[in-house]
């Protein structure tokens, strides 16, 4: 199983060189040599779930978990689909102005632990991959990754190679994992002007799938998020093309009282309250406990550990 040595070198690199995105771990499906033998007319699906991972959370283990049941209950034949997730850090983010990017190596740290849980569960039909990447729109984010998997084998792992040789049989489904409010923010206009949403994002939303899990906003109920491929079939939402609804899936995790709880977690409220509870005024909550319920338990050992979020 390959180790991240040295996160900050990591960073350190890609941040100097001129690459948009990089592999820089993998974990390969224990099933992975069967697949690349065998005659299966399912599709790849790679999950690519972009994030700040700031820090990772039950949320976004949440997101792709739903999508690989999704997955799983659209195959044809009897054996279970392959699934590769990338599990990717933008250095780069299309709103946010990072105050402290010396930070990105103890997110990569922590992503690699994610990685590593995710692969212990899922890991007889799923890789996981980690990637970098310093673009901040989805769209140069999806440009970017069909580019690098055209390119010929440099030297690439395991996991990525056989991305290469799928996408070469065109039997890769690339399916971007996104909260609710993310796809919102997909189809504002202000990111792409002085282009349209439809110039800007078709081939990105023609190429892809956007598998998108309802989530707690405070804003939307999650009735009315699962009916927004509704307004976007009947032409109501601005600037967006009704036959775009085909190609985005939402999600309602719902099913019981945790899931419901898991749609509410998010980075900036774990921020918030470790804060606090360096600070004095948190002195009094049980924060172990808040860590356990939305993150898991390698995670919150190494942020407690290292006093990660006290400002
Ligand atoms: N609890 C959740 N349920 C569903 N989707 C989520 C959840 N948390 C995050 N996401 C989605 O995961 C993706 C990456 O999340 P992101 O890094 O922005 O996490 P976040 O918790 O929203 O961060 P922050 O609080 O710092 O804004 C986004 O598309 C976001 O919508
Ligand atoms: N229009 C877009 O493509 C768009 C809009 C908002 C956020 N993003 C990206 O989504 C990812 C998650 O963003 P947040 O951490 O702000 O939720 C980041 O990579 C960010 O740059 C993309």
């Amino acid at each position: 199983m390959p180790i991240i040595k040295n996160y900050q070198s990591i960073i350190d690199e890609f941040t100097k060189n001129s690459s948009k995105i990089k592999f820089i771990s993998h974990l390969a499906a224990k099933s992975l040599a069967i697949s690349n033998t065998s005659d299966d007319y399912n599709k790849h699906n790679v999950l690519f779930l972009d994030s700040s991972f700031n820090p990772p959370h039950k949320g976004h283990i949440s997101i792709i978990e739903n999508a690989i049941n999704h997955y799983q209950k659209k195959v044809c034949s009897g054996s279970p689909n392959l699934n590769t997730i990338v599990l990717s850090l933008s250095v780069n983010n299309a709103d946010k102005i990072h105050p402290k990017p010396e930070s990105f190596d103890k997110r990569l740290q922590m992503i690699d632990l994610l990685s590593k849980d995710l692969y212990k569960i899922n890991g007889e039909n799923v890789s996981v991959l980690i990637c970098l990447t310093k673009l901040a729109k989805f769209t140069d984010k999806y440009e970017e990754l069909k580019k690098y998997l055209s390119l010929p084998d440099s030297g690439d792992d395991i996991v990525v190679k056989s991305l290469k040789k799928l996408q070469e049989a065109d039997r890769l489904n690339l399916a971007f994992l996104l909260g609710f409010d993310t796809l919102i923010r997909i189809f504002d206009s202000k990111y792409y002007k002085p282009k349209t949403i439809d110039e800007s994002l078709n081939e990105f939303i023609q190429g892809s799938e956007l598998v998108c899990l309802a989530r707690d906003n405070g804003n939307d109920d999650i009735l009315s998020q699962e009916a927004y491929i509704e307004s976007i079939k009947s032409g109501e939402i601005d600037g967006v093309p009704k036959h775009w609804a085909s190609r985005i899936v939402i999600l309602n995790p719902i099913k019981d009282e945790n899931s419901k709880f898991l749609t509410t977690v998010s980075s900036s409220e774990i921020r918030n309250s470790l804060g606090r509870y360096y600070g004095n005024e948190g002195k009094n909550e049980d924060i172990d406990e808040f860590l356990s319920k939305r993150t898991i338990p390698s995670i919150k050992d190494c942020i407690l550990k290292n006093k990660y979020y006290d400002n």
